[in-house]
């Protein structure tokens, strides 16, 4: 008989504002028992599921499932790469960017299933000064909202929207010197993004050419805009049409460095963190394996 895979489901209790109680019966049921071992952990507290990934791979651990959203997936994804394994991905966070770029169903269900039948891919990461993340990290205003989002004790799409309103109006542009590949960029910007897949997560495109498997991040500058132009940049984004407003400028390249007047918020993957003024990010190809449905690609 073949000898079955040792995979583990790291779960994150809070993550989209879902219960997640049924979630290993779930797998229970759907999970193809004759491939795979199944194990399950929940996450305590933030930093959790980068501990019990850690400590799974230095077991006998190959396949680390993150259950929950691109926070979570970036805890765990950075321990399965620091150990050459593989990641699996049940979207259960609020805006699920990484899994719905990949294709990953949203239907925890179907999600199980094409861990059973889908294939390996090997996508670009990025590291953000001494950080990495997969989907997306930012400054400016994208930072400054999940800083403020981080305090929200609902979370949820809607939590998002509410708490985007209320911070908008009041939130200025700030000045940046940027640098792609060696070519120099002075920008003021309501918002900076580095981008490795092409959205925010709930199909909010901010770079719709972008790939995770094309070598590449997209630095998305938000210029500043005034509040009337805002559902026009909501409009461009919901309908992949960024890259064509005179409101966003989209630079493709692999070494990034970026100058800020001050020490600030920027986000990793939607989680808040503090850096200084500067920032140095790069892309790092095909560094990490994925499991994805055999139609992703
Ligand atoms: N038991 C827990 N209690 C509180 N926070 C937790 C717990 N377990 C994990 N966390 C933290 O929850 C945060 C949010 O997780 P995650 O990003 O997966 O969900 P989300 O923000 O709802 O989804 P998305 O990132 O897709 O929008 C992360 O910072 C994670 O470290």
């Amino acid at each position: 008989m073949q000898k079955r895979t040792n995979i583990l489901f790291i779960i994150n209790p809070i993550s989209g504002g879902t219960r997640k109680s049924r979630v290993p019966a779930l797998i229970d049921r759907y999970l193809d028992k004759a491939r795979y071992n199944p194990n399950f952990r929940f996450t305590e507290h933030r930093g959790h599921a980068a501990e019990l990934a850690d400590e799974a791979l230095r077991k006998q651990f190959d396949i680390l499932v993150a259950v929950g959203g691109d926070g979570t997936i970036n805890e765990v994804a950075g321990k399965v790469m620091e150990h050459g394994k593989t990641l699996g991905i049940i979207a259960l966070g609020s805006g699920n960017g990484l899994a719905r770029f990949l294709q990953i169903p949203l239907d925890p269900k179907k999600a199980i299933q094409s861990l059973n039948t889908g294939r390996e891919l090997a996508v670009d990461t990025a590291v953000f000064n001494d950080r990495v993340f997969f989907n997306m990290a930012g400054m400016g205003f994208d930072a400054h909202l999940s800083s403020v989002f981080a305090e929200e004790k609902g979370r949820g799409l809607l939590g998002y929207l509410r708490q985007g309103l209320a911070e908008i109006g009041t939130y200025g542009s700030k000045h940046y010197q940027i640098s792609v590949d060696g070519k120099a960029y002075v920008r003021e910007a309501f918002a900076i993004s580095i981008a490795n897949s092409s959205q925010y997560g709930n199909n909010v495109f901010i770079a719709p050419q972008a790939s995770v498997t094309d070598g590449l991040l997209e630095v998305c500058i938000i210029k500043p805009f005034p509040l009337r132009r805002l559902p026009e940049i909501a409009w461009v984004m919901l309908r992949r049409k960024a890259h064509t407003s005179d409101l966003i400028e989209i630079i493709s390249g692999k070494e990034i460095l970026i100058s800020r007047d001050t020490e600030a918020a920027v986000h990793i993957d939607g989680e808040p963190l503090y850096m200084g003024k500067d920032l140095h990010i790069s892309v790092r190809p095909a560094s990490l394996n994925i499991i994805v449905p055999n139609h992703t690609l």
